[in-house]
C-alpha cells in the first residue's frame, strides 16, 4: 500500500471512530431523539443517509412532509442534524423566535463554510451589507431604476443578435444571468464597470466557487477541518489568503477576492477620496450600492478590500437567485425572433379589465407568472434556514438543541395540493386569480413573504433585496415580452419544470 492510502485508511477510520463516539455520547440524552427521522438516524448509518441528502435533499424533504405535516422530522449531516418543520404554527414560532435563540446569520456562515472560505467575520456585529441593503436597496432604488431600465435594455440587445427575420437560438440561462449580473451591477456599481465582462463574469463564477468550495469542505466534520484546510482555503477579510499550493488548486475563493479587489480598486478609491474631500451626501454623489456600503461602514473598516468583498458577497446572494426565478439552470434553448406586436398576452387580458385598471392588471399578471415559476421552480428544498444557538421548544412540546439547523420545507409547502390544487401544474395565472374570502380578485404580491409562500423567506430576516429582484424580474420579463416572440427549441409547448 502506497503512503497515501495507508494515510487515507487511518484517517477515514479516525473519522468513522470520532464520529461514532461522538454520536453516541450526543445521541443519548439529546431531546432530538424523540423527533422522528427520515433515513437512517444509529451513529454509523446516519453518515450514508447524510450522503444522500447531498444529492436527494428534495426528495428525503417530500418523503419528511408527507409522514410529518405540520410537526418537525430530522434529516442526519455530516456535522450534526437537521430539523425541519411545516405549518403555520411551527413557521410562525420560527420567525418570531429572536436572534439570542435562532441564527440566521450563523446558519448562513455555517452553510457556506464562511471562515474557511472567505475569512473570520465571527467578530463582525453584523455585515454591513445586510444594513445597506435593508436600508437603501429597499427604499431608495426608484430614482435608479431607469438606469436599470436601460442596462437591461441594452444588455438584452447586446445578448440576442436578431437577425431580420430569422429565429435565433438563445441559450435562456445564460442569456439571464449575464443580463440579471449586468443590471443588478448597474445598481450595484454602476457604468462602466457593470459592463465589463471581466467583472460580470467574475460575478458570475464567484457563486460557482464558493459552492463547489462548501460541497468540499461540508464533506468533513468540523474538528477535522484545521487539516482540510490544509487542502482548502482560508483567507481573512483582509484578502491575505493563505497561499499553499493545494489551497490554490482546490479552491479558487480567494484568487477571487482577489480579482475583484482588482476591478474594484478605482472607483472604490474614487469614492472614498471624494467622501474624505467633501464629506458625506457630496454633490453628485452616485445612488448605488458602494455609495451606500461606503455609508453603512464604520470608517475603521472601509478598506478597498473590505467594500469589495461585500460588493462580491451581495452579488452571490442577488445573481444566481434571480437569474433562478427567471430560467431553468439548464442549458435548454429557446428561438427568438423579434415582435412587431403587442403580445396577444396582454391585448388578451387587457380587455378583461376597464381601461383604468389595465396597467394595474397587466403588472399583476407579471408577478403572477413570475410568482408561479418560483413556487414550482423548486430551487429551495428549504426556507428560514437557522443555527439553534441556545436549546428551543416549540409550543408541541418538540425540543431542538443548540448546534442543530432548523429550517421550513418550503418547497414541500409550495407543491402541496392542499394549499395549491393541481400544485405540479404550472398555472401562470394562478396568483393573479386568487379570490379573497368574498370571492373577489384580490391576486397575491410576489415580494408578499407568508408560511405558504418562502422564496424569499419569512419573517424580519425575509430578504430585503426582494423589491429590487422583484422589479428588475418584472421589467425584464415585460420587455421579453414587448420585443420577442419566442418558442422552444425542441418544439415543446409546456416550459420544462422539474417535478418538485
Ligand atoms: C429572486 C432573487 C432572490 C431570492 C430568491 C432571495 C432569497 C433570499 C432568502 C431565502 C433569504 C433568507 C431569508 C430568511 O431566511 O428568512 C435572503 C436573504 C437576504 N437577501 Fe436575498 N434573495 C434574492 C435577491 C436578493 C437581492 C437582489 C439582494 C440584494 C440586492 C438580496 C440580499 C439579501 C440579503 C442582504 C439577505 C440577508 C437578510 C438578513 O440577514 O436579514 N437578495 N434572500
Amino acid at each position: 500500500m502506497s503512503n497515501l492510502s495507508t494515510y487515507s485508511a487511518y484517517l477515514l477510520s479516525a473519522f468513522l471512530l470520532f464520529r461514532f463516539i461522538r454520536a453516541y455520547l450526543g445521541n443519548r440524552n439529546s431531546p432530538l431523539r424523540k423527533i422522528p427521522t427520515i433515513g437512517y438516524s444509529s451513529p454509523l448509518l446516519s453518515y450514508i443517509s447524510a450522503f444522500r441528502f447531498f444529492t436527494h435533499s428534495q426528495r428525503m424533504i417530500h418523503e419528511g412532509y408527507t409522514k410529518y405535516k405540520g410537526h418537525a422530522f430530522k434529516i442526519p449531516m455530516v456535522n450534526g442534524w437537521h430539523v425541519i418543520v411545516s405549518g403555520l404554527k411551527l413557521i410562525e414560532e420560527i420567525k418570531s423566535a429572536s436572534d439570542e435563540y435562532m441564527s440566521l446569520r450563523f446558519a448562513a456562515d455555517n452553510f457556506l463554510q464562511a471562515y474557511w472560505q472567505l475569512g473570520d467575520y465571527r467578530h463582525e456585529p453584523d455585515f454591513y451589507l445586510i444594513n445597506a441593503v435593508r436600508n437603501k436597496v429597499t427604499r431608495d432604488i426608484a430614482p435608479s431604476f431607469e438606469d436599470v431600465q436601460d442596462e437591461i435594455q441594452a444588455a438584452f440587445s447586446d445578448e440576442i443578435h436578431i437577425k431580420g427575420e430569422e429565429w435565433v437560438p438563445v441559450r435562456v440561462n445564460k442569456t439571464s444571468i449575464r443580463v440579471i449580473s449586468r443590471t443588478s451591477n448597474r445598481l450595484f456599481v454602476g457604468l462602466p464597470l457593470c459592463r465589463d465582462s471581466n467583472y460580470r463574469d467574475l460575478n458570475i463564477e464567484f457563486t460557482v466557487d464558493i459552492m463547489i468550495g462548501l460541497s468540499i469542505l461540508q464533506l468533513f466534520p468540523d474538528i477535522m477541518k484545521p487539516d482540510v484546510h490544509l487542502f482548502s482555503c482560508k483567507c481573512r477579510p483582509t484578502l491575505n489568503p493563505d497561499s499553499r499550493l493545494v489551497t490554490m488548486l482546490i479552491s479558487k475563493v480567494p484568487r477571487q477576492m482577489r480579482r475583484a479587489t482588482r476591478l474594484l480598486r478605482p472607483v472604490i478609491e474614487d469614492r472614498l477620496e471624494k467622501d474624505a474631500e467633501y464629506g458625506k451626501d457630496w454633490p453628485g454623489m452616485p445612488t448605488d450600492l458602494i455609495s451606500w456600503l461606503i455609508d453603512a461602514t464604520p470608517a475603521s473598516k472601509r478598506t478597498v478590500e473590505n467594500i469589495s468583498l461585500q460588493i462580491l458577497i451581495i452579488n452571490f446572494g442577488a445573481i444566481h437567485t434571480t437569474s433562478i426565478v427567471s430560467s431553468k439552470p439548464d442549458k435548454r434553448e429557446v428561438q427568438c425572433i423579434a415582435s412587431p406586436a403587442i403580445p396577444s398576452f396582454m391585448n388578451r387580458f387587457g380587455r378583461r379589465y376597464r381601461p383604468s385598471l389595465r396597467r394595474k392588471a397587466g403588472r399583476s399578471l407579471l408577478y403572477s407568472v413570475l410568482k408561479e415559476a418560483s413556487r414550482l421552480g423548486g430551487h429551495t428544498p428549504t426556507a428560514m434556514n437557522r443555527l439553534v444557538l441556545k436549546d428551543f421548544t416549540f409550543s408541541d412540546g418538540t425540543t431542538i438543541s443548540a448546534g442543530t439547523f432548523v429550517s421550513a420545507a418550503a418547497n414541500a409547502t409550495h407543491n402541496d395540493e392542499s394549499i395549491y390544487p393541481d400544485a405540479h401544474q404550472y398555472r401562470g395565472f394562478r396568483f393573479a386569480e386568487m379570490k379573497s374570502e368574498n370571492g373577489g380578485v384580490v391576486g397575491q404580491s410576489m415580494i408578499k413573504t407568508t408560511d405558504k409562500y418562502m422564496l424569499f423567506g419569512h419573517g424580519k430576516h425575509a430578504c430585503p433585496g426582494r423589491f429590487f429582484a422583484v422589479n428588475e424580474l418584472k421589467t425584464m420579463l415585460a420587455h421579453c415580452l414587448l420585443n420577442y416572440d419566442f418558442k422552444f427549441a425542441d418544439r415543446r409547448t409546456e416550459p420544462p419544470l422539474q417535478p418538485g
